[in-house]
């Protein structure tokens, strides 16, 4: 079967800085995938090159057979791959509805934005109730929500999401993840995550990809990984 998302012999440079090589994946549809590993692995370099944001020094990526690689950002976008930045980067002087509208002016579909924008309240009822606040003032895990809802609204195929549990409470991240969770059952969304807690993705389950020095070392089930991290914590005292 053909790849929804497939990267192949991906390699993206910052200048001498090697941050990816020989990178080859490939992630079926409606698949739930967490990028794992240490800081510096590349996990943010993956997303972006993908997303079009960075340039792959060489490598190709297609989605659903499609080459993307060599197309911009939003051009991407407009074929359904979205990416949640890490940071969030919402407009924090822009109300929540402002936010949300921010990137719909290239589609010409109005009410399909309309229907949109009716399903991320849907899913995400307090941004319904803010969306006359400034962004600013919500809490971490509602920008959290604020930054995918955002990304939703190009009607993604397939959403990649750097690190939604940075900076939150344990409780906020399991309501970010149960939010996302359920939008993936109920748009069969294929789902990149980068997160850094096995126990976590253990948790929400899915496949997880270890990566290190710009490759993927690992490659298997969430609970295989929090497993052996725990067993690794006990022996070393959570040096996993
Ligand atoms: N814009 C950039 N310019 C130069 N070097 C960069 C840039 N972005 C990332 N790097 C470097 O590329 C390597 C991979 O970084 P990347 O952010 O992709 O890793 P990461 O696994 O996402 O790490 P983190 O968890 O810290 O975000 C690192 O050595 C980093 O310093």
């Amino acid at each position: 079967m053909m790849a929804k998302l497939g990267v192949y012999d991906l390699a993206v440079r910052y200048g001498k800085l090697t941050a990816i090589s020989d990178l080859s994946l490939a992630v079926a549809e409606g698949e739930r995938v967490f990028v794992s590993g240490p800081n510096g692995a590349g996990k943010s370099s993956l997303l972006s090159a993908i997303a079009g944001a960075v340039r792959a020094a060489h490598g190709r990526i297609e989605m659903d057979g499609e080459i993307l690689s060599g197309l911009g950002a939003e051009a991407i976008a407009r074929r359904g791959l979205s990416m949640v930045p890490e940071g969030r980067r919402i407009f924090p002087g822009l109300t929540v509805l402002e936010n949300l509208s921010v990137g719909t002016g290239m589609r010409r579909d109005r009410s399909a934005v309309a229907d949109d924008l009716e399903t991320v309240f849907t899913a995400f009822p307090i941004l319904r109730e803010r969306a006359r606040s400034a962004a600013g003032a919500l809490s971490g895990g509602q920008q959290q929500m604020l930054a995918i809802a955002r990304a939703l609204m190009t009607n993604p195929k397939v959403m990649m999401v750097d690190e939604p549990s940075l900076g939150l409470a344990p409780k906020v991240v399991d309501e970010v993840y149960d939010r996302l969770c359920q939008l993936q059952a109920l748009r069969g969304l294929t789902l990149v995550i980068v997160e850094q807690s096995s126990a976590r993705a253990a948790r929400v389950g899915g496949r997880m990809l270890l990566m290190r020095g710009g490759r993927i070392v690992a490659d298997g089930d969430a609970t295989e990984f929090a497993a052996r991290d725990l067993l690794a914590e006990a022996y070393f005292g959570g040096a996993a």
